[in-house]
């Protein structure tokens, strides 16, 4: 892909996202890895909605601005994780409804925020482990997402949001809509008894892949 068909990307999903109520006003930013020194970011305080390509930002891995406008103030912590995990190629932090509401409870597992009871949540996310609050664009966000990027796909940040990562946009995208879906039965079930799977059926779904 051109790094111009990748900009145009960002925009159709970032819209998409914003049509079916992922994300609302300002809130969340999404990222690529378009090679070793330089990430496309959204703008700071832009609404996924409406994106515009010749605007999204291009920065350096010390998060020097060299294309469009300022870039979201998480960059910090998009950045963080690119350098830690080299297979981490894209990201996307969402406020989306059922995982904000999950990252608000009290007494979360902070090793994992949703124990396994879909096969796609295994395939797709496996856990979600918990960062503690910080203010939105604290560079905190950034040095635990930094320590703790080669340990899993999906992070929840207490009392804000969620982080999740991929191979590619398209495939961040699709782990953060499963996770979203994940969060939202986990609510539906919230009064019902849960068959979880057990150890060995998540092990049997880990060595498949998705
Ligand atoms: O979700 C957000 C902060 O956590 C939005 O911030 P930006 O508008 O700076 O990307
Ligand atoms: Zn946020």
């Amino acid at each position: 892909m051109t790094e111009q068909e990748q900009k145009i990307e960002m925009v159709n999903l970032a819209r998409s996202l914003f049509e079916r109520g992922y994300t609302v006003g300002g809130a969340g930013n999404l990222s690529v890895r378009l090679d070793e020194n330089r990430i496309l970011v959204t703008p700071t305080g832009s609404s996924l909605g409406r994106l515009q390509a010749d605007r999204l930002s291009v920065l350096d891995m010390e998060g020097n601005v060299l294309e469009g406008d300022k870039p979201s103030k998480e960059s910090i912590f998009h950045l963080a994780m690119y350098q830690k995990n080299p297979n981490c190629k894209a990201i996307v932090h969402l406020h989306s409804t059922y995982l904000t509401a999950l990252s608000c409870l009290e007494n979360l597992d902070t090793d994992n925020a949703i124990k396994a009871f879909t096969p796609y949540y295994v395939m797709r996310v496996g856990k979600l482990p918990v960062i503690p609050y910080y203010r939105p664009g604290d560079s905190n966000i950034a040095r635990e997402l930094g320590e703790r990027a080669l340990d899993g796909k999906a992070f929840l940040l207490a009392n804000h949001g969620v982080v999740v990562t991929g191979s590619d946009l398209v495939d961040a995208v699709d782990n953060t809509e499963e996770l979203e879906e994940t969060a939202k039965l986990h609510f539906i079930l919230q009064s019902q008894k849960v068959r979880y799977l057990t150890d060995d059926e998540v092990n049997d779904l880990k060595n498949r892949g998705k």
